[in-house]
């Protein structure tokens, strides 16, 4: 049995293995897992390996317990100095401690020594595990990791030190003067982004939505290409994507990007449109879990550029860079302010957590200074981290102008500032409306959330072709917050189906028929689709119905309704589904009681997939809450990041 994946336990666990035979200390695990801060796989799996090692100290099987269920809610690692202080809900620190008390713990030291004497844990002192320590569990300070995800943490970071401390490369100042001819009083951060980012072979350009990230990045991309054709040495150059739609979305940006830069058509032509997902990139192998391209098969590529860096988490950022050769560089971009991954880590905002305020070490923003004859110095900080040399944030929006609450709603969302995101959503701005429910109300208003769809049916009605329907569907989107409930994505999809129906647009909402949407829920390599891919039911010139999928190319492929397996109705889906998407109009429903998943991070997530009109339904108190709460991801990214200047 393979021990470090918590997975292939899961599965190899026996179902009637009773999770608390001959484990004395059963009444505390059960305590937590009763408090619901323990799944029962969290009990099992602990106890299981402490069985197997005859091993059976209640302060061990706690914390290892506490490593997999923070890793099920998508922490990379137990911190056990803030469990020691503050336990997770439902327990307190008096009780905590008074538990451990009766095992001999006494202090976090106790425990972090009583851990480092298990067989089942190795102590790290310095990033490394001791040679042959085959252990499932790694403690590094208080950080408690499970082996697997400790050894990506330390490929991320190992990656990230190496590339941000390399020795510079000299980009050509007068082709960046070339690529950015217009002066003003403001430092131009895109300006400084490209030189930035040409400098050294790892760069990360985030910024809001609208700040010209992808603007930035192919003007970047027709730098190192000029660059490398001087040098008669041309550049083979990918892009990718987490997701299908991201990567079709980056496709289109980048060739309506090229179209307007000031250079020859062959620097034009060198920089590729096309862009993949990751898993294709790597070469997915869907029976397995080791991709095709790695260290020993690393990928053919120069440069490679990965769009929306906020959905990558930590195992896939770890395994992207030990495909990536060691020459090559990467570009990463992203909103660091979005929602993280579904799956563990936070990477993202993990490498680019002090970047509002860091700005650059002094003798780097000396260099970028005289690279872009921007006044960088003025934002020099000798506290800088080394890390801070690799990322530029992009601080102005360019789709927004003065008029628009969109991006005033998303920067007070954003900054937590509750009386400015009340004000935004009071303030009658054209492209943004508040629908607060009404006192009682238990169901959402269908009606009115359906409405968006008119257009779409109606293009439906005229069978316009794939192209055209396809755009007017991704014009309005309804979006959730949660999954169950009557606000939840699946209650509502099924109300808005019914609605239709009972219109007389869909025929029955059981069958296929045609303008039927649907979201793929699991990546399927024989078909070529991926999780979060949008099909379209139509028929097709022998009026058979075919579920329609967009490639990357922009392409469309119909495949017959019977072969999809895994999907669902998409008139409504969560916001975290809708990462990497954008449309003109969105309406975001919020339930009627608080939840966890109301937080920030949600909220400007949902705000800012609108391009042109956002409507918020939901109560005051809720958003209000959401404004103030915070996602927190447990990584020892940060620490070893941004705490040693
Ligand atoms: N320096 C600039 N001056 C004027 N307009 C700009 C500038 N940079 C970008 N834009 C325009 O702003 C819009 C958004 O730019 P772009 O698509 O590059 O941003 P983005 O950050 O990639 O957006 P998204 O949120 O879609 O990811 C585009 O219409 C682009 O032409």
């Amino acid at each position: 049995m393979d021990f470090f994946n918590q997975l292939d336990l899961l599965a190899s666990l026996d179902e009637t293995t009773s999770a608390e035979q001959d484990v004395p200390q059963k009444v505390g695990l059960a305590l937590w897992q009763e408090r619901g801060v323990l799944r029962p796989i969290d009990r099992q799996w602990i106890e299981q390996l402490a069985r197997h090692a005859g091993e059976d100290h209640y302060p061990l099987l706690l914390a290892g317990a506490l490593c997999s269920a923070f890793l099920g809610a998508g922490h990379i690692c137990i911190d056990l100095a803030k469990i020691w202080k503050k336990p997770p809900e439902g327990i307190t620190a008096g009780q905590l401690q008074t538990e451990l008390a009766q095992c001999n713990v006494l202090s976090l030291t106790s425990w972090c020594q009583a851990l480092s004497s298990s067989a089942l844990i190795a102590t790290s002192t310095d990033g490394s595990v001791p040679e042959g320590a085959e252990c499932p569990m790694v403690l590094a300070g208080t950080r408690l990791y499970l082996y697997r995800y400790f050894q990506y943490e330390q490929q991320v970071l190992v990656y990230l030190q190496r590339q941000s401390n390399a020795e510079p490369f000299e980009p050509d100042a007068t082709l960046i003067e070339q690529l950015f001819p217009e002066k003003s009083a403001e430092v131009n951060w895109q300006k400084v982004a490209v030189a930035n980012a040409a400098s050294l072979p790892f760069s990360v350009i985030s910024g809001g939505p609208g700040t010209g990230k992808t603007t930035t990045v192919t003007k970047l991309l027709a730098l190192l290409v000029a660059q490398s054709a001087a040098q008669g040495k041309p550049l083979r150059i990918e892009l990718a994507a987490p997701t299908g739609k991201a990567a079709a979305r980056l496709t289109e940006s980048i060739s309506n990007a090229k179209a307007d830069l000031p250079l020859s058509h062959e620097i034009k032509q060198a920089i590729p449109e096309q862009a993949s997902t990751l898993h294709r990139l790597l070469g997915s192998d869907f029976g397995r879990s080791r991709f095709k391209h790695h260290k020993e098969n690393p990928l053919h590529l120069d440069v490679l550029l990965v769009d929306e860096v906020s959905m990558v988490d930590l195992p896939m950022m770890a395994k992207l860079i030990d495909a990536m050769p060691p020459h090559a560089r990467l570009i990463l971009l992203g909103d660091k302010d979005q929602l993280a991954s579904v799956e563990a880590g936070s990477v993202l905002g993990d490498v680019s957590l002090g970047i509002e305020t860091a700005y650059f070490q002094p003798d780097w923003a000396a260099r970028l200074t005289q690279l872009t004859a921007e006044n960088v110095s003025q934002f020099a900080n000798p506290a800088a981290p080394p890390i801070s040399r690799a990322l530029t944030l992009l601080r102005k929006s360019y789709r927004f102008d003065a008029n628009s609450g969109i991006g005033k709603l998303a920067k007070s969302m954003n900054s937590g500032d509750v009386k400015g995101v009340l004000s935004c959503l009071q303030a009658n701005y054209h492209d943004v409306h508040w629908h607060v429910p009404e006192e009682g109300q238990t169901k959402p208003n269908i009606a009115a959330l359906a409405k968006g769809y008119d257009a779409y049916w109606e293009a439906v009605r005229q069978k316009q072709d794939i192209a055209s329907l396809y755009k007017v569907f991704s014009s309005y989107q309804v979006l959730t917050a949660v999954r169950q409930g009557e606000f939840g994505v699946e209650l509502v999809n099924k109300h808005i189906e019914h609605y239709f129906y009972q219109r007389g647009r869909v025929p029955d909402p059981h069958v296929w028929y045609p303008g039927k949407a649907v979201m793929i829920t699991r990546n399927d390599a024989g078909l070529g689709l991926f999780n979060g891919d949008i099909g379209l039911c139509m028929p097709d010139e022998s009026q058979r119905l075919r579920v329609w999928f967009m490639q990357s190319d922009g392409s469309f492929t119909g495949l017959l309704p019977s072969r999809l397996s895994e999907f669902e109705v998409v008139f409504a889906m969560t916001v975290h589904k809708s990462q990497g998407s954008e449309f003109e109009r969105v309406s975001l429903l919020l339930p009627m009681t608080p939840s966890p998943v109301l937080t920030r991070e949600l909220i400007y997530t949902g705000i800012t997939r609108a391009r042109q009109e956002f409507s918020l339904w939901g109560a005051a108190s809720l958003v209000m809450a959401a404004a103030q709460t915070r996602i927190e991801r447990n990584s020892g990214l940060p620490e070893e990041l941004w705490s040693h200047a």
